[in-house]
């Protein structure tokens, strides 16, 4: 038995909630399909169309068993319910929303894709013999080596055809795939759609106002109207006898489909309430039953041929092989952004110089205690901002593109969670180290008898927490903005508290916590501990009236520090750094939960 899809009386109901200002839920079912039925077999090229907002997205995804809402009515495959996980893996879903990491070219992506997707135990050679076959098949040869953000519309469209046929499922549902296409673009496309239901496979696609020529390759229609509800469905032929016994004759020379779509738009309550009572209404129901019942007949599991059973047993990516392209995809698109990364040193380079330069002439005396905790402070501050804010954008930027893979199942979040962590640690160590070294060689504050290890080590302790931060925050709020304005205060206590601007131990009993939250503090006092606990002779002025700090160890009470704090601030920095990434995870996987966009 070939395969065939029967859904019947599918409705489907997205859930609201609302909560007021006082905490009050309310509720609310809003329904999207109405008791939407049909029948898609295999070699067939079906079309949902309808005005927008009909419900055409709603009901392929319903049909793929990638919608969130509640669903009633039955989805068969070769007439039994089909459950979600095998529905996902038999069948590909090109959303209408082409969203990819663009810096990678169409091979590159082609590859992260068909490692992911495809069963492991597919070798190398032929997952490279797909790709190939795929490439000249779609007519991509000749952009292999594009970046996607270089492709025109068709090509990109081809580009996720191709993504979604590498484990050639049976079952191919596309959302308008010719949206935003030229007419000669749109017919490749479809013609491409054609080509793959020749070979045995069920391919349905919402369509928006096709050309005219475009509409009659297909060889059904299920036609909806807003509120998702049934204005007709069966083949193309059928569809124009149809409307004529209705009275909408569509003149010649006139586009069908173009004629279809103003009938739905001007008279949609009539269309739906004449189809239910329709002789076609009724052929599509008998169509329904008996493929249900030739299917009580069958014992095949699913009722299919042993050629779709291997979707059963298709051996996913393991998390190391997930993290390993990952890594891949992530480091091949910072390097592709190396301008930016460019700018960014120049930026590092440019604050270091200014930072460095006001403090050359800084010797180690009473007026020198000011400079050396002032130009310490500023290395600390600056790292602690500039690494916090360079990460903040990271999930913000990519979250549509891993909402989308996530819930299409293609890696997990803390394989993906991690590869952002081993691209962005090493690039925050490197830049860190040189941005103190500037400092440290510029304002000549290895006078001081300070070694630059010493010097850089608690500044990278204040990255890599400061970096935690950023993810933690970024994973956080949906909103960047938000996120950012939320990050001010924060900040501000976080500084005020860094022993610079106020004596800590004179600050309120109930506030002293603070500094143990603060990377400031921590990088602050650290930097301090090194900097002073060997100095045993600072020069008094020469006017004994004005103030002397003698030794190191007076300095750093001075500031609230204690000598002994060393071991604490470094286990300070080290704690929030794995704390603020536990938490930016679970931040994350809570967001990678929420449905993504089609
Ligand atoms: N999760 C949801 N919650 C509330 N309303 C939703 C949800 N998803 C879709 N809708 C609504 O359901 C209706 C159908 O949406 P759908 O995206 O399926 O339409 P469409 O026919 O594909 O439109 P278009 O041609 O413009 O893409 C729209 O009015 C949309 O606003």
């Amino acid at each position: 038995m070939d395969l065939v899809l029967c859904w019947e009386n599918v409705s489907l109901y997205a859930v609201e909630t609302k909560k007021s200002f006082l905490g009050k839920k309310t509720v609310r079912r809003l329904k999207l399909l109405n008791n939407v039925s049909g029948i898609a077999k295999a070699g067939e090229l079906c079309a949902i169309m309808g005005p927008s907002g009909a419900g055409k997205t709603t009901l392929l995804a319903a049909l793929s068993q990638r919608n969130t809402g509640i669903m009633q009515g039955d989805i068969h495959l070769n007439g039994r319910p089909i459950d979600k996980d095998l529905m996902v893996k038999m069948c590909g879903f090109v959303p209408q929303q082409d969203l990819a990491i663009k810096t990678l070219t169409v091979y590159e992506h082609l590859r992260f894709m068909a490692y992911l997707k495809m069963d492991q135990r597919v070798s190398k050679v032929q997952i490279e013999r797909i790709i190939e076959n795929l490439c000249r098949e779609l007519n991509l040869d000749r952009c292999r080596r594009t970046r996607l953000s270089a492709l025109s519309g068709g090509e990109m469209k081809r580009v996720s055809l191709a993504v979604q046929m590498l484990p050639d499922p049976p079952l191919l549902l596309c959302d308008e795939p010719t949206t935003g296409l030229d007419s000669f673009s749109a017919s490749q496309v479809v013609s491409l759609l054609r080509s793959f239901a020749a070979k045995g496979k069920i391919v349905i696609a919402s369509i928006h106002q096709p050309a005219s020529g475009i509409f009659e390759m297909f060889d059904s229609v299920c036609l909806l109207v807003p509120g998702g509800r049934q204005a007709y469905y069966g083949d193309m032929d059928g569809a124009k006898k149809h409307f004529e016994q209705l009275g909408y004759v569509c003149p010649p020379d006139y586009n069908t489909a173009e004629y279809f779509l103003a009938k739905l738009n001007t008279h949609p309550e009539k269309l739906c309430k004449r189809f239910e009572i329709s002789q076609a209404a009724k052929s599509l129901q008998t169509s329904i039953d008996s493929v249900n019942s030739a299917s009580r007949e069958c014992h095949l599991v699913y009722g299919m041929d042993e050629r779709f059973l291997k979707f059963y047993s298709i051996q996913s990516a393991s998390r190391q092989t997930q993290l390993k392209w990952l890594t891949w995809r992530a480091a091949l698109d910072l390097v592709r952004n190396m301008q930016r990364i460019i700018l960014r040193t120049f930026i590092y380079a440019i604050t270091a110089l200014f930072v460095a330069i006001p403090y050359t002439n800084t010797i180690l005396n009473q007026e020198g205690i000011q400079s050396i905790q002032g130009r310490n402070y500023a290395v600390v501050a600056e790292t602690v901002f500039l690494q916090a804010y360079a990460v903040m954008h990271t999930f913000p930027a990519e979250i549509p593109v891993l909402l989308r893979e996530i819930s299409n199942g293609l890696y997990e979040p803390a394989p993906y969670y991690l590869s952002k962590l081993i691209t962005i640690l090493p690039r925050a160590i490197l830049e860190t180290i040189m941005f103190s070294a500037m400092i440290y060689f510029i304002a000549g504050a290895g006078k001081d008898d300070l070694n630059f290890f010493w010097f850089t080590l608690p500044v990278i302790g204040c990255a890599l927490a400061s970096s935690a931060y950023g993810f933690c925050i970024s994973a956080m709020f949906e909103n960047i903005r938000t996120a950012s304005l939320l990050s001010v205060p924060f900040d501000f206590i976080s500084y005020t508290f860094s022993g610079l601007f106020l004596q800590l131990s004179t600050a309120p009993l109930h506030l002293s916590w603070i500094k143990y939250i603060s990377r400031f503090y921590y990088g602050l006092e650290a930097m301090s501990i090194l900097q002073w606990s060997d100095v045993d002779n600072i020069a008094c002025p020469e006017n004994e009236s004005l103030p002397c700090i003698k030794s190191g160890e007076g300095v750093i009470y001075k500031y609230g520090y204690h000598p002994d704090n060393l071991f604490l601030d470094m286990t300070g920095l080290v704690t929030m750094f794995f704390v603020l990434h536990f938490l930016g995870y679970r931040f994350f996987v809570k967001r990678s939960q929420k449905s993504s966009t089609y």
